[in-house]
């Protein structure tokens, strides 16, 4: 069938890829004229026959709102929209709300996979009418793995259904993603196993911890054994954030995902004022050595006995 699709980055541009291997029509639409089709969305609406379906692959946020709110301009009734980014699910149904304003239809999805979906295909999350992912699920089928339909699609219910799945899902991939981590660096730390990447990999087939998350970590020791390459910093892009305050509005408890997201704010800091502070007072309740940025001989580093006038080593 024939798709148009904007946004042609890691995603996006894999996606056009995949879906005319699989014999679809696109016609993509990208702000950078080296990888677009089309040169505007005006011209995307004209090069799409009627009823036109629209998947939309940007940025979560602002970038995706504004090109919602042009394509209520450009399209007409009886057109579909489908955001395919990573979008709050509570955007989903505003956005639903003003393309229906002009009869166009919009499904929201959830789409996991990352660069390598190209060619392993990509578990998708979809949330609206049963009518409108009917009409569209040629183009799930291309975009899915191989294999039954049930093991890598789902329609997941309403409007923002999708996008609340991939929410979770993302929720999840932190939770994995720490405890991979923690026990690669604990493997590190005992000087008695000698061969971790060795280890992280016998783990990988037959293990009960075996995963494509492990088998990426065993491709990035593949090239970089102790990671030294790397520095120690890890972003986020929302997803985390929101499904903890979605826990916090269910009353969910989620102690893994949210230490999980809360390490990832740690591995920003040079330096932490919560244990500066837990170091202080152990200072002065208990007159315990702390250990001084610039010491007192003023080299950095150095460990100074209890405060004067304590002595104590009671709390
Ligand atoms: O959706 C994804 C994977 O499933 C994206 O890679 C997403 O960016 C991951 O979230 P974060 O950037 O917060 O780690």
């Amino acid at each position: 069938m024939q798709i148009g699709l904007i946004g042609l980055g890691r995603m996006g541009g894999n996606m056009r890829d995949r879906l005319r291997a699989a014999g679809h029509d696109v016609i993509g639409y990208d702000p950078r004229p080296e990888v677009t089709d089309v040169d505007s969305l005006t011209a995307l609406a004209a090069a799409l026959t009627a009823p036109r379906v629209v998947w939309v692959m940007v940025p979560s946020g602002e970038a995706t709102r504004s090109t919602i709110r042009a394509l209520a301009d450009v399209l007409e009734d009886g057109d579909l929209v489908i955001d395919g980014g990573n979008s709050r699910y509570t955007d989903d149904r505003p956005n639903a709300a003003l393309l229906g304003e002009h009869g166009i239809g919009f499904l929201d999805v959830g789409v996991s996979g990352g660069v390598w979906g190209k060619e392993n295909g990509y578990g998708l999350m979809v949330g609206g009418s049963r009518e409108n992912v009917e009409r569209t699920m040629p183009i799930f089928d291309a975009l899915r793995p191989e294999g039954p339909r049930e093991e890598g699609f789902a329609h997941a219910g309403p409007v923002g259904a999708g996008h609340f799945a991939k929410m979770v899902h993302n929720g999840v991939e932190y939770g994995l993603m720490q405890a991979y981590a923690e026990g690669f660096e604990l493997l590190s730390a005992a000087e008695l196993v000698t061969n971790v990447p060795a280890v992280l990999q016998a783990w990988s087939r037959g293990t009960v911890v075996r995963s494509w998350l492990l088998d990426l970590l065993v491709l990035a020791l593949q090239d970089d054994p102790t990671l030294a390459k790397l520095d120690d910093y890890v972003e986020d892009s929302g997803e985390g954030r929101w499904t903890i305050e979605e826990a916090i509005t269910h009353a969910v408890p989620l102690p893994v995902i949210a230490a999980a997201l809360f390490a990832r704010f740690e591995s920003r800091q040079d330096s932490s004022p919560a244990m500066r502070a837990v170091a202080a007072l152990r200072q002065q309740f208990g007159g315990h050595a702390v250990k001084h940025a610039v010491g007192p001989s003023g080299t950095p580093g150095d460990i100074a006995g209890p405060s004067s006038g304590t002595g104590s080593t009671q709390g």
